[in-house]
């Protein structure tokens, strides 16, 4: 199967990045990625402006058995300049995506004047949905400070953007979001981030599992899916077409991703699962993928993507 995907100015020959947080946080972290077979992106970790070490711990539950994760890191990171350094530095094997993220609006706006400033010329994706940080709402749950924010973003970022959105659950915020997010020049939507403040309890002592926010925490991975795939569906039915849409969230097999190009994504971003599995997790999801389009027939992706079925 032909691949080949272009957001903005990036051209990309394997569907699969890694969710932003999992799998780039440290320079080795992201090599992986880079080297990882089937890898068709990389994304760094949420930059914020300084290193900050993020909540305590424990702060991460996979369960493995389930393919489900709980997570309240607190966006532990090596600050802007650590990551603008790799992607500065290294001869990149793969499109590299700069995440960025920002606990004020002051702070994004800075982070991203530094990389307007910067010779960085890839995709940047600003990370409006951390739902771990206590005390602070998830912007893009707030429709008029995303508003604000896009607006004056766009007032001076030119070079291509993406934002990473959490996952909306009412038919009337699909209406709102994208109604804000058509108004801008956005190359791609990344949807979802995780599930904001689940719960999960330790069945042997009756406690949670997480110790940040008495154990309130993003959900990813199998139990997910649902969410995610309804998000990745509204939002292609209502953004303009040149707003592309990386879909995260629920991935663990072949038939999930096939799922979200029928729903209608470009690309597809894995984080629970690659955290359980590990790298070698994208050459499998691209060997069960092309095992279903071998069943069906499919030898073009413009067959799946956007081809979800109703019921008439
Ligand atoms: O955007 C984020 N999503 C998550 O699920 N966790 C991280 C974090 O807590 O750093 N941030």
């Amino acid at each position: 199967m032909d691949y080949t995907t272009k957001i903005a100015n990036q051209v990309f020959h394997h569907l699969f990045i890694n969710a932003a947080g999992v799998y780039c946080q440290t320079f080795e972290e992201l090599e992986q990625i880079q080297n990882a077979p089937c890898a068709g992106a990389v994304i760094t970790k949420s930059a914020t402006a300084k290193e900050r070490s993020g909540n305590s711990e424990p702060r991460y539950f996979e369960n493995s058995v389930e393919h489900n994760t709980i997570n309240s890191m607190g966006l532990p990171n090596l600050g802007i300049d650590y990551y603008l350094n790799y992607v500065l530095k290294h001869s990149l094997k793969l499109p590299t995506l700069f995440s960025i993220v920002g606990l004020c609006q002051k702070e994004i706006i800075d982070n991203l004047k530094k990389l307007q400033a910067s010779d960085f010329s890839g995709l940047t994706e600003l990370n409006l949905s951390y739902p771990n940080v206590s005390g602070k709402p998830q912007i893009a749950y707030d429709f008029a400070a995303t508003r604000e924010i896009l607006d004056n973003v766009f007032a001076f970022y030119s070079k291509p953007l993406g934002v990473k959105l959490p996952p909306y659950f009412d038919i009337a915020h699909f209406d709102q979001i994208a109604a804000i997010l058509n108004d801008y020049p956005l190359a791609y939507v990344n949807a979802i981030n995780s599930v904001g403040n689940g719960l999960v309890i330790d069945p042997e002592t009756d406690t949670v599992m997480i110790k940040p926010k008495d154990g309130f925490g993003g959900l990813g991975g199998k139990q997910i899916k649902a969410t995610a795939l309804a998000n990745v569906r509204a939002l292609r039915q209502r953004l303009h077409p040149q707003i592309k849409i990386i879909a995260t969230g629920g991935v663990t097999n072949g038939r999930n991703v096939y799922d979200h190009l029928l729903c209608g994504a470009d690309l597809v971003s894995v984080g629970s699962q690659l955290g359980i599995e590990g790298p070698t997790v994208f050459a499998r999801l691209e060997k069960e993928l092309e095992e279903i389009f071998a069943d069906k027939g499919i030898t073009d992706l413009r067959q799946v993507r956007g081809k979800l079925k109703l019921i008439a």
